[in-house]
């Protein structure tokens, strides 16, 4: 008889203590794993420990005793079995080189970081499978998931697409659990794109809300962004059902009506007349949006698609046009078919 996966007991190394790679650690180590949590600031580390509280990004909530954090990354390393790596995407291929000469032969690594490399807009994974090799399995961790549910034990689904069957469940095994649910998928692609992009369009919508357009303008606004995602998701090669479900149309829905969302909060305050300054500085988070706007355009350049929603994103993240001249912009567009084309093969 197979073995049940809830009694295999992992060592799991997650890297970066901010809000999500604690919550996912939290999670990981009470479904029982050994888990390490490496922050690379060494007082809040310390504090982490002695207070079972990440006072900082996960306020009030009591991470398990079991879980232990460390500033020093071939501590968190030693030994384990699979590595997650949680870090903002701007210093993913760092943290990645830094990982690479402790990381145990035979650990696969995956991520649970929404965005694209900034500069060069390559998926996360074409800079794991540059930095680490061809042999190492990979997978991305992503879906509707807000850190502060998830660490307060709230039910919760997200999918998990990996390169490798094997490592890919393996992930999903350490998250799954009696209030967590977790699918797995084979289109990194895809997944990664979806999460990328809602980060793009919560900022539209939240734009949108900001502006107290209506909830008409709202469900308009999401419903077109899906088109967006579908469309450079159909240019790229993703698979469409990647994007209708937990990773694009779940991510969507959350990022873009949950006020917990950081993206959408930025897009709330500037549609209030915030600038974009202030507002960063008042969310006191990564805000992954401000670099991915240039990479998804990046991106449909790359590919000819033309994406209106995420292009006046872009525009008003960069101070080239105020959001009522966004609104201005979309609504002024040519009247058009709903889906020119067939995305659905
Ligand atoms: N929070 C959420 O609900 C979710 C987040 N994500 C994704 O997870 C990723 C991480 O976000 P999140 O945890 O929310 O961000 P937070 O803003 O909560 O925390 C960021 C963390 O990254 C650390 N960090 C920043 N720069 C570096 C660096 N150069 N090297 C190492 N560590 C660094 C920060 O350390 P320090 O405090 O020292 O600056 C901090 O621990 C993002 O891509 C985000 O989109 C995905 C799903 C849900
Ligand atoms: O990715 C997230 C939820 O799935 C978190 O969204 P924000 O980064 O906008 O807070």
């Amino acid at each position: 008889m197979a073995s049940d996966p809830s009694d295999i007991r992992l060592s799991v190394a997650v890297l970066g203590a901010g809000s999500w790679g604690t919550a996912l650690a939290a999670l990981i180590a009470r479904h029982g794993h050994d888990t390490v949590l490496w922050g690379r600031d060494a007082a809040a580390v310390d504090a982490l420990n002695a207070s079972h509280e990440n006072a900082r990004y996960l306020p009030g909530v009591q991470l398990p005793a079991s879980l232990r954090a460390t500033h020093d990354l071939s501590d968190a390393l030693r030994g384990c079995d699979l590595v997650l790596v949680v870090v903002p995407s701007h210093a993913f291929a760092a943290t990645l080189r830094a990982l690479a000469p402790f990381r145990p032969a035979g650990a696969g690594v995956a991520w649970a970081t929404k965005g694209f490399e900034p500069g060069s807009g390559r998926f996360l994974h074409e800079v794991a499978g540059e930095v680490l090799g061809g042999d190492v399995p990979l997978a991305v961790v992503t879906g509707p998931s807000f850190a502060k549910e998830v660490a307060q034990g709230l039910p919760t689904a997200l999918t998990v697409h990996g390169d490798s069957p094997e490592f890919t469940q393996q992930v999903a095994d350490v998250l799954h659990g009696p209030a967590f649910r977790a699918y797995t998928g084979e289109d990194m692609l895809g997944a990664e794109l979806g999460g990328a992009m809602k980060n793009v369009l919560a900022v539209a919508t939240g734009v949108a809300d900001g502006m107290q357009l209506g909830l008409n303008a709202r469900a308009g606004m999401i419903t077109r962004g899906l088109n967006e995602m579908l469309r450079l998701n159909a240019a790229i090669g993703g698979k469409a059902e990647t994007l209708m479900g937990l990773a694009g149309l779940g991510d969507l829905v959350l990022t873009c009506t949950g006020d917990l969302s950081r993206n959408r909060r930025l897009g709330l305050a500037l549609g209030r007349g915030q600038q974009l300054g202030d507002a960063v500085r008042e969310i006191g988070q990564v805000v992954e949006s401000i670099q991915t706007a240039d990479e998804v355009m990046r991106q449909a350049d790359r590919h000819g698609i033309e994406l209106p929603i995420s292009a006046a994103v872009q525009a008003v993240l960069h101070g080239d046009i105020t959001p009522a001249e966004g609104l201005q912009r979309l609504l002024a567009r040519d009247q058009k078919p709903e889906y020119p084309e067939a995305l659905f093969r």
